[in-house]
């Protein structure tokens, strides 16, 4: 199916967002695109997302990189076992390893730095381990994570988790949030045994949208917050709504088949999707 992509300034939106696809939307050469400083909108068909919206119940969030701010974690270890090697460890790396369980990063790690001779993915995983441990136990909330999430949590919309991280290291990375955490209906892990295979595989989602109330949710009622590539791409083999974050970093040719483009979670308008919308601003 063909896909196009349309871009418009937020302050546009004053009506509602269909009017304005039609009459306001414009396209851009590529190397026009800034992705941190325009909200993307990927719509498939003019019967797309806009039209579905209104329809979305419930929601799933990714969590490293998403509500966490723990890519940062693995980018410097990684960096630092590279060095071992006198290699650099760069973004088109990050962005095929990010969103995955550990053992499948791990393997991608040593094949695409060529170094699988010197280093297995177990010993990899075993000696980024020590350094993680200590990092985790630091993370911190990304910028509108914690205003969104009680929002929806308070409006009674069911939310949850669905991470490639596995139960070790979750405990790890929420130690400080358990407040905010305890607000999700289920987590669901990268080790679940319902979770076969890693993201991009549908496995996480599917099984996060089993286990709500009334569950199994129907799709197309359901949007995932994302920052990888591999997520992205997982939601929509789920057949849900995919809006990605994208870090800064990652290069545009990658955000994939994703719904909608954000450059920080304070930039969504729950009123879009047919959410209830907020009543203050995001601090
Ligand atoms: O699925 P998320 O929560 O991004 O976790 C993956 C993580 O283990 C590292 O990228
Ligand atoms: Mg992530």
């Amino acid at each position: 199916m063909a896909v196009t992509r349309f871009f418009w300034q937020p302050v546009a939106l004053a009506s509602p967002i269909s009017n304005h696809l039609k009459s306001f939307c414009f396209s851009l050469p590529k190397t026009l695109e800034t992705p941190r400083t325009k909200i993307h909108f990927k719509m498939a068909n003019s019967a797309g997302p806009v039209s579905a919206r209104g329809l979305i119940t419930h929601v799933i969030f990714d969590m490293d990189g998403l509500i966490l701010d723990t890519e940062k974690f693995y980018t410097e270890v990684q960096e630092i076992i590279l060095a071992r090697f006198n290699k650099t460890f760069d973004w088109s790396l990050k962005a095929k390893m990010m969103g995955k369980k550990s053992t499948e990063s791990a393997k991608i790690f040593v094949e695409e730095t060529g170094i699988s001779d010197s280093l297995t993915p177990e010993d990899f995983l075993i000696e980024r381990e020590s350094m993680l441990q200590k990092m985790f136990p630091t993370s911190e909330l990304m910028p509108g994570a914690s205003h969104l999430i009680r929002h929806l949590h308070a409006k009674g919309i069911p939310i949850c988790v669905a991470t490639g991280s596995h139960k070790r290291h979750f405990a790890l990375k929420t130690q400080q949030h358990g407040e905010l955490f305890s607000l999700m209906h289920h987590v669901v892990l990268g080790d679940d045994p319902e979770v076969k295979k890693g993201k991009p595989s549908p496995d996480v989602f599917l099984a996060a949208a089993n286990r709500f109330e009334g569950g199994p949710i129907n799709p197309d009622k359901i949007i995932v917050f994302e920052d990888a590539p591999a997520g992205v791409q997982g939601a929509k083999n789920a057949g849900m709504f995919a809006v990605m974050v994208p870090d800064a970093r990652l290069d545009s040719s990658l955000y994939g088949p994703a719904d909608q483009i954000l450059n920080s979670l304070l930039d969504f308008n729950p009123s879009e999707w047919g959410l209830p919308p907020f009543e203050d601003e995001a601090s």
